[in-house]
């Protein structure tokens, strides 16, 4: 789920940078690891700067200023895919053909095809483990095949559409062609989000593509539209050309990014985050009430877990009748625990993070509400903070339904072993992370809560929660694969290999990647072969 960014202004004497930059804050949320930017100066040319790090630390009103031209792309990066080092920070950039850029959020589920297509086809040099390169390349060695000198929009429809046919997994993209315009384009499932929005500038319109509309209002862009499942859409400075670029499939964009992973000022398919949340407290009160009625336990006060528990949270209580009490203080200073890389990081950053009032804990039972329980980590911390500032009871109930299956499209969950729910029942799960009682909403009232506020959308990606993957291609032996790569007990150790591969995770690294400098020209990495760590499927 990381978050991408294209901007296109009209004036090309004015630079993009800065409105980039502002956007990609916005975009923080979304990916706290990496982050980068690509602009398009005089000439075609693109400067770059790309670091390991936060938004506000990577970028300075020194290398903003370096970084020239009238359009560009940015991406905040949150790893499901190769490591964390440096020299996968986005957005990508390959010199052939023509100059590309690229910013990707999603996975791809069938990289280990497309790597020996690269090499026994394309003949593309890969240097680094990050599906999103992979992607870029086929992109590339498509639009290679064109063979003109210079292309148009139906050569880039054309590219786009083959790669659809290549690819499979969750993209949504936002990419730049030098001296040409920027594109957006979401794979045909539709199942990460991206859109679009225009204001006018003088005589003409600027364009911005986001993964969230938050971005588009923030810089007074009007008209969002959500790219279509299956569409690219292209700008340049003499206007808009959108296509469908494959055949229609199920429409499944993914229902986490309402649980969880977008901001709730954020329209995504015309759903309002906020309202979503609202629906889901809603409706998990009716669960609470007869969960707690049974069990015959009285609750005395709601307390939100924060940050994205607190809409669903307030209206849980207001249908319950019950008092919401901010029991917890967040330090604003520190980010997202769940998408922090390794455990040891999350654990000790959720006691950093939130503290328990004893006040509004003590001697009474308490309900504490999240958004959601993937590994535990944050219930397991919150749970004994209220316990040890006197709480009687502490109740835990869960916006989304228990998660047992791991996320292949763009959401660091890979290993089965590491969710809390996995061979787990309700009470179990309560026992695990030491709640009285855990109560989970139900999958068909999670549906309901985002689809009332668009009917159109008839399907979700719920993978996590019913093991339903839309693209299909996922079996045992996959699960077996990307637990062997990417759960957190081997995941340290693979850093290590991929970092030497690379030889790109030094100090030295990371100063070329710090500065604002034209791209042509200057790539120094190693000229290996491709060195993915691959899945071969029977
Ligand atoms: O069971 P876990 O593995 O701990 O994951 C779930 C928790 O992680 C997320 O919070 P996070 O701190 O990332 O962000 P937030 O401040 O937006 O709630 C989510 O909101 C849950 O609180
Ligand atoms: N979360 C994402 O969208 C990740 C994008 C890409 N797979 C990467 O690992 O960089
Ligand atoms: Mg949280």
């Amino acid at each position: 789920m990381c978050g991408i960014l294209g901007l296109l202004l009209h004036d090309s004497n004015i630079d993009a940078a800065p409105e980039i930059f502002e956007g990609l804050q916005l975009l923080q949320h979304r990916g706290q690891d990496a982050c980068g930017i690509i602009t398009c100066g005089p000439g075609g040319r693109f400067y770059q700067c790309k670091a390991n790090g936060m938004v506000r630390d990577v970028f300075d009103a020194n290398s903003i200023s370096r970084l020239v031209g009238g359009m560009g792309v940015g991406h905040v990066r949150y790893p499901t895919a190769g490591s964390f080092n440096n020299a996968e920070a986005q957005p990508f950039y390959v010199n052939s053909p023509y100059g590309i850029c690229f910013a990707h959020n999603g996975n791809l589920i069938n990289t280990a095809s497309l790597i020996q297509f690269m090499d026994e086809e394309a003949h593309r040099h890969i240097n680094t483990a990050s599906d999103s390169e992979l992607l870029l390349n086929i992109f590339a060695h498509n639009l290679q095949q064109t063979g003109k000198f210079r292309i148009n929009e139906e050569d880039i429809f054309t590219a786009l559409g083959t790669m659809v046919t290549q690819v499979k997994g969750a993209y949504a993209c936002v990419a730049m062609l030098a001296g040409f315009g920027i594109i957006a384009f979401r794979d045909p499932h539709g199942i990460r989000p991206v859109g679009i929005a225009s204001r006018q500038s003088g005589s003409g319109k600027d364009y911005i593509m986001a993964s969230e509309s938050v971005v588009a209002d923030a810089g007074g862009f009007t008209d969002w539209e959500d790219v279509k499942p299956g569409e690219a859409i292209i700008i340049t400075r003499n206007g808009v050309t959108r296509r469908q670029i494959s055949p229609p499939a199920t429409f499944a964009p993914d229902i986490f990014e309402f649980v969880y992973l977008a901001r709730p000022d954020s329209v995504i398919d015309g759903v309002s985050v906020y309202r979503s949340r609202m629906s889901m407290g809603d409706a998990l009160a009716d669960k609470v009430k007869k969960v707690l009625d049974e069990a015959g336990i009285t609750v005395d006060v709601v307390i939100p877990v924060p940050d994205t528990s607190r809409v669903a949270a307030l209206n849980l209580a207001q249908k319950l009748g019950l008092p919401y009490r901010e029991g917890f203080v967040k330090n604003r200073y520190v980010g997202r625990t769940f998408i922090m890389p390794g455990q040891q990081m999350r654990k000790k950053n959720v006691r950093k993070k939130l503290n328990a009032m004893a006040l509004e804990f003590a001697d009474k039972n308490v309900l504490i509400v999240d958004d959601s329980i993937v590994r535990g980590t944050t219930s397991k911390e919150i749970i004994q903070m209220a316990k040890d500032v006197g709480a009687k009871k502490v109740i835990v109930a869960s916006c989304a339904p228990p998660i047992r299956h791991p996320n292949v499209y763009g959401i660091d969950m890979p290993s089965r072993t590491e969710l809390v729910a996995y061979n787990r029942d309700e009470k179990a799960i309560a026992k695990e992370i030491g709640a009285d009682l855990a109560i989970f909403q139900t999958l068909p009232d999670l549906e309901d809560s985002v689809r009332q506020w668009n009917p159109k959308i008839t399907s979700f990606d719920c993978s996590v929660f019913n093991g339903e993957y839309v693209t299909g291609g996922i079996d045992e032996e996959y699960f077996r694969h990307i637990d062997s790569i990417r759960a957190d007990n081997v995941r340290g150790k693979l850093q290590l290999n991929t970092a030497d591969i690379n030889g790109k995770d030094t100090k030295e690294a990371q100063n070329y990647t710090n500065s604002s400098t034209p791209v042509t020209g200057t790539d120094d990495t190693v000229g290996l072969h491709n060195t993915f760590t691959s899945y071969t499927p029977k």
